[in-house]
């Protein structure tokens, strides 16, 4: 079996005496999807937040391409996340903002790929727009661009349906699967069975009612 690109052991996070995560084990193959399933406050985001070193576990090991997530820049060139809040510059466009992650991440911003993107995801007539103007779905929209205009080995996705109407959702799934056919990973928290299934990828249930 090749080594994964993500692994968890005997993952244990409690906040106060409250036990979330106990003895969670999960293994991510390159080039493969898995998805977090359980109900709110299953612990889900928690352990997308071990998996990017965003938070330390207090009992286990996670590894991500074989070393400790460690917020290190060279963590970050291969992983894209959203499971922290973006935050947004006063007073540039959503295109400015998308073809600046493409840019920091290694990407060229100008050879079509984030127009290709924007016609996809229906953003094209908000390019020139600021982010506040945008709805909350509009705004997931445009996380997403920037998420899949950066080149990475390592998708991390908080709930990516959260927000968006139903027709664009299969959209989504398909340019996560564009993602996985060009060999990349990813990992994803999500709460819409129809997704899920049109990923096509295994599950992992966290929380009590677990299996
Ligand atoms: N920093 C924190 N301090 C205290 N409790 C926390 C903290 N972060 C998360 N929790 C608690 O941990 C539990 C799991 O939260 P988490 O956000 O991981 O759940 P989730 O499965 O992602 O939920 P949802 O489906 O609602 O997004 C919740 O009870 C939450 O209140």
């Amino acid at each position: 079996m090749p080594t994964p690109v993500v692994s968890a052991r005997g993952l244990g996070v409690s906040f106060g005496s409250v036990a979330v995560l106990v003895d969670v084990d999960l293994d991510l193959p390159p080039g493969a999807a898995l998805c977090l399933t359980g109900a709110n406050g299953a612990g889900k985001s928690t352990l997308l937040r071990c998996v990017t070193g965003l938070l330390t576990p207090q009992a286990g090991t996670v590894s991500v391409f074989g070393a400790t997530p460690d917020g290190s820049a060279t963590f970050w060139r291969r992983v894209a996340t959203t499971v922290e809040q973006p935050t947004w510059y006063l007073g540039l466009t959503v295109r400015e903002h998308v073809e600046l992650v493409r840019l920091a991440g290694g990407g060229d911003p100008a050879d079509g790929h984030v127009d290709e993107l924007f016609a996809v995801l229906g953003l094209a007539a908000l390019a020139d727009a600021t982010p506040d103007v945008l709805s909350s779905g509009q705004r997931q929209r445009m996380l997403l661009a920037a998420v899949l205009a950066r080149p990475s080995d390592l998708l991390v996705l908080d709930e990516p349906e959260q927000r968006l109407d139903t027709e664009i959702r299969p959209v989504v799934a398909g340019l996560l699967r564009d993602h996985l056919a060009g060999g990349g990973s990813l990992l994803l928290a999500s709460h819409d069975p129809s997704f899920v299934a049109a990923l096509g990828c295994p599950t992992l249930r966290l929380g009590a009612d677990a299996s």
